[in-house]
């Protein structure tokens, strides 16, 4: 069986974070991209040269992107991960970097489009969700072959902090966030649990409240640490789950940025959108879009947070009206 191909454009913090995760688990050849010279073949160098202590036998290659021929590399791609763009630093939202990010996302997708036109696309950058949209409205890809990252690491919060709150492990605590990747995503109290112990049996009214904000919070409280920068170690890890049950075919369900068309658009009541909800990844890319019940209280938080991604998706309209 040869190897799977895997490209990461972007070789800043969580491109290069991903990139040595992916050979580390010896998923494929990673090929990693980066407009700033010398930056990724040297990060990709690094990674390389790390290998017979972890003993891999993976190929980490680097290309600098300007000029634009390096793009030719991405030819036979099963999977591009998107990295490239701004991070948010202290006092800025996610929804800041959407004008800088969406300009990068056309550079970008016009090369995944003219040399992996069928990859499956994970998009990182941020918004994700929106820059999710951006990338499937760049390339033309098949919405099913492209979703973004919020959920898996949402989701990892989420679960951290419940495991740290009732000292068990993080292994038995079962829970997810669906929704947008920003401050009002959906942690989704009703399905959490614990070796299948509802936490609502487990933990206070109080102390959900305060774990489901901070799970809201999550990506912020990293940025006020770092000051630099944001999150990428639970991101490259977060990411890697959904590039391994690609690449391994592995159906595992996780939630992500997904497009919502026919009986989930009409189900969620957003069309047209990529936004979190459970899927199952594989080969194919998002294979099946599951339906979940909301109480009245959980339809309202969903539909606020469908309303924001939704106005970010016109604001991409309007960026790339023109220019596609
Ligand atoms: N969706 C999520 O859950 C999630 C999690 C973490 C980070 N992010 C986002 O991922 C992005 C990257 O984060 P980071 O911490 O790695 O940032 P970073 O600044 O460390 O790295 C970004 C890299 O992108 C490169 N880049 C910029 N323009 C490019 C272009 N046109 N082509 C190729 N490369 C280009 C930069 O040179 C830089 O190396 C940010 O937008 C961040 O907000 C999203
Ligand atoms: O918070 C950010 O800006 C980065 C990322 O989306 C995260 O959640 O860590």
């Amino acid at each position: 069986m040869s190897r799977s191909k895997i490209s990461v454009i972007g070789a800043g913090n969580v491109g290069a974070t991903l990139a040595q995760f992916l050979a580390i688990r010896e998923l494929g050849d990673v090929y990693l991209f980066d407009v700033v010279q010398g930056v990724p073949e040297g990060k990709a160098l690094d990674i390389q040269e790390g290998a017979p202590h972890w003993g891999y036998d993976s190929n980490v290659v680097g290309f600098t992107t300007p000029g634009q021929e390096a793009y030719k590399n991405l030819e036979g791609s099963d999977v591009v991960v998107v990295t490239a763009g701004l991070a948010r630093k202290p006092g800025m939202s996610r929804d800041d970097l959407l004008g800088k990010n969406v300009e990068i996302m056309l550079d970008v997708g016009r090369n995944i489009k003219k040399y992996a036109p069928d990859a499956v696309i994970v998009v990182v950058s941020n918004p994700a969700d929106i820059m999710a949209y951006a990338i499937q409205k760049i390339t033309g890809a098949r919405p099913e072959r492209i979703m973004g990252l919020g959920g898996s690491l949402d989701s990892a919060r989420f679960r951290t902090f419940i495991a740290k709150e009732l000292n068990v492990s993080v292994e038995d605590v079962n829970a997810f966030v669906i929704g947008g990747h920003g401050d009002d995503m959906v942690p989704f109290i009703r399905y959490s649990s614990v070796a299948g112990i509802p936490i609502t049996s487990l933990l206070s009214k109080e102390k959900i409240d305060a774990i489901v904000k901070r799970t809201r919070f999550g990506g912020g409280e990293i940025v006020d640490l770092l000051k630099t920068g944001s999150a990428y170690y639970a991101p490259g890890v977060s990411i890697l789950a959904m590039v391994e049950s690609i690449v391994q075919d592995k159906k595992r369900v996780i939630p992500c940025a997904a497009y919502l068309s026919g009986k989930h658009a009409e189900h969620y009541g957003a069309s047209g959108i990529f936004i979190g909800v459970p899927i199952k990844i594989g080969k194919e890319g998002v294979e099946e879009i599951y339906d979940i019940d909301f109480t009245q209280e959980e339809r309202e938080l969903w539909n606020k947070t469908v309303q924001s991604v939704k106005n970010n998706c016109q604001k991409v309209d309007s960026f790339l009206s023109g220019k596609l």
